[in-house]
């Protein structure tokens, strides 16, 4: 039997383990469980020694307007809420409806900043539509006088200006490109990147090799988290500024430490990702509601 999961005093919490392409959640049903959180039990959950480990907490909600199906709420494992995770996103249509949430193969859903279009195909993996990436610097947000593809950004006085992209996917995401991913700077200047005055919410930094039109490897390391085997917002806003350099074609695969994401855009319009949503594991973990102390 089920441990009492009721929400009434100190009781049991239902989770889902889950993973797109390494990149780890803790999806909670906030549907069918009456679920209120702090950032400091998020960071006890998320230790990958004394909690469950992940990389980001989705707390899955009823819909707050018309016309979407459910709220998808996401949260780094530092406790930040978030406004988009991509590989989050296609776990999130997996389990709802994996829990029986819903029936549907396309699925609306709103997160912080608007509302995604999820496709689930009959070999499990999901499209979603990213929307469009935002590139003036006001929008993502990046302190730049005009917009343009590609900006300097000095870390060290001693040391040439990075060339960077700064692409807004709903979250912000600094892109640069490497020679190769394997030898990449990211834990150096992966937190020097995401802390840089010139993006005021920090960002995620993306380090990008292009392997030819079609193809590029990619290692990001993620605000509120460290680097990850796979970020699909990330993903995105490399295709995005591969393109807007002229270096990709509308269709590209990305290899991320993960394993592989194709990522459609054509230059104009929204973003389209489509990978894999893999569940791992249920459980129950004990819980006090804080609004019920
Ligand atoms: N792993 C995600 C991105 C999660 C949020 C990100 N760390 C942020 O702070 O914006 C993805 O797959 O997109």
């Amino acid at each position: 039997m089920a441990p009492d999961s009721s929400s009434a005093g100190k009781k049991t919490l239902r989770f889902t383990k889950m993973h797109g392409l390494g990149n780890d959640f803790m999806v909670i049903d906030g549907v069918t469980q009456d679920v209120h959180l702090t950032a400091a039990q998020i960071q006890r959950w998320a230790d990958r020694n004394f909690g469950i480990g992940f990389d980001q907490l989705l707390l899955v909600e009823p819909p707050a307007e018309p016309n979407v199906d459910f709220r998808y709420r996401i949260f780094n494992a530092d406790g930040d809420e978030v406004e988009h995770c991509g590989n989050g996103a296609r776990c999130f249509a997996r389990f709802v409806l994996d829990q029986g949430l819903t029936h549907k193969r396309v699925i609306r859903v709103a997160i912080q900043k608007g509302t995604l279009e999820l496709h689930v195909h009959d070999d499990n993996t999901v499209t979603v539509d990213m929307g469009r990436p935002q590139l003036q610097p006001e929008h993502i947000p990046f302190i730049a006088n005009e917009q343009h593809s590609v900006y300097p950004l000095l870390i060290s006085e001693h040391e040439p200006a990075l060339e960077i992209s700064a692409v807004s996917m709903g979250n912000p995401h600094c892109v640069i490109l490497v020679n190769d991913v394997d030898k990449a700077p990211v834990q150096a200047l992966g937190p020097l990147v995401e802390n840089h005055d010139a993006f005021p919410k920090r960002c995620n930094v993306g380090f990008l090799q292009i392997l030819n039109r079609h193809e590029g490897r990619l290692r990001v390391f993620e605000r509120g988290v460290g680097e990850t085997l796979a970020c699909g917002t990330g993903a995105c806003a490399a295709m995005v500024a591969g393109r807007l350099r002229g270096l990709f074609d509308t269709n590209v695969t990305l290899h991320l430490l993960g394993g592989d994401l194709e990522i459609s855009w054509s230059g104009d319009g929204s973003v389209l990702m489509t990978g894999p949503a893999t569940k791992v594991f249920e459980g129950y973990i004990p819980w006090n509601n804080p609004t019920h102390n």
